[in-house]
């Protein structure tokens, strides 16, 4: 995936909000910010960030009009506030800025879980707020304020949960935001999105997890074999395990009972597979396999499609 630095220009051609708050300046909040920049799709991108190193960095980087140490101040007469830190924050944002918020804004994040962040950030949601969870299905390994990227949304999908009975108007609004940032739009039930993740997203970080895990707890010896040897498949592993620690951490502790669910459904399946080997079944495997290339080349025809 490129990491091309998206050009740090403001344009303003078509400003869809005055005011954006981005609360959180990693891999995600950095992205949308240069997003924000390229589209010109607000007039002022005020920032918070925790850290003194992360606000310096936020202005260096030129991802920000404002910076604020504190939530609220950041949140302060914002038309759209996006929550982009883990999960397992967002109670505790959402204490600190509700009492900030302007009536008629729109509140939403980019949390790998939907869930839980309605849990815990809808009780925090005044009325006349408008409340729009969402969630890029886009990203990288990679995390900080410097690892954003402009392009990191383009041609990926965004799934928008909105609780029921939230207006259509502000969900309207984060569809075209979202259209103009480059992704394309999906809105579904936030059970859905969650159940739907933990297979094709959750599922696979925590099998890459556990693989790299694996090799490092092999003896020494071993280990540096397996490293120098390493085919693109482990690799490929290795890329996604060197995922960030604390935001994974969060996902599986708020999608806990739709990712206990898929890894029971893996654990069976990866059995039968155990089976399949210790007792010669070579038919099964390859009826297996070839199952899964169909899968795979049906991904791809899609894509080119
Ligand atoms: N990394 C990825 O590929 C993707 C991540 N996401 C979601 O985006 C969100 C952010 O993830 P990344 O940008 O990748 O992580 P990151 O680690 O690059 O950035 C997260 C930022 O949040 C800050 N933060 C932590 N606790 C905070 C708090 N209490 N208040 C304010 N800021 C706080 C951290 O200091 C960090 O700067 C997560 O909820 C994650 O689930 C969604 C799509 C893809
Ligand atoms: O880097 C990868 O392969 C990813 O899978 C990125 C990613 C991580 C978390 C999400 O919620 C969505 C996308």
């Amino acid at each position: 995936m490129s990491t091309q630095k998206s050009p740090q220009k403001s344009p303003n051609t078509n400003p869809q909000f005055d005011r954006v708050a981005l609360i959180g300046l990693g891999l995600i909040g950095s992205s949308l910010s240069h997003a924000i920049r390229r589209g010109g799709l607000a007039k002022h991108i005020a920032g918070h960030a925790r850290s003194e190193r992360t606000r310096a960095k936020a202005v260096e980087l030129r991802l920000v009009d404002s910076i604020h140490a504190d939530p609220a101040s950041a949140v302060k007469d914002a038309d759209l506030v996006i929550i982009c830190s883990p999960v397992g924050t967002y109670a505790e944002i959402g204490a600190a800025i509700r009492g900030s918020l302007k009536p008629g804004a729109i509140l939403s994040d980019v949390g790998s879980v939907k869930q839980a962040v309605i849990r815990d950030l809808g009780p925090n949601v005044p009325d006349g707020v408008h409340f729009v969870p969402g969630h890029p299905i886009a990203g990288t390994e990679h995390s900080g304020p410097e690892s954003g990227f402009a392009t990191l949304f383009d041609g990926r999908w965004c799934i928008l949960t909105p609780p029921p009975g939230t207006d259509a108007a502000a969900t309207d609004k984060m569809i075209a935001f979202w259209r103009a940032c480059g992704s394309q739009v999906e809105v579904m039930e936030a059970g859905h999105h969650d159940k739907t993740l933990a297979i094709t997203s959750h599922l696979p970080h925590l099998i890459a997890y556990t693989i790299v895990g694996t090799v490092a707890d092999l003896e020494d010896a071993t280990q540096s074999e397996v490293i120098k040897f390493s085919a693109s498949g482990f690799r490929d592993f290795t890329r996604i395990a060197a995922s960030d620690p604390v935001m994974w951490r969060d996902v599986f502790l708020n999608n806990r009972d739709a990712v206990l669910e898929m890894l029971g459904r893996f654990a069976e399946d990866l059995t039968a597979l155990q089976r399949a080997i210790r007792w010669g079944e070579g038919d099964k495997l390859e009826a297996l396999f070839t199952r899964t290339r169909a899968i795979r080349r049906g991904i791809i025809d899609a894509k080119q499609a």
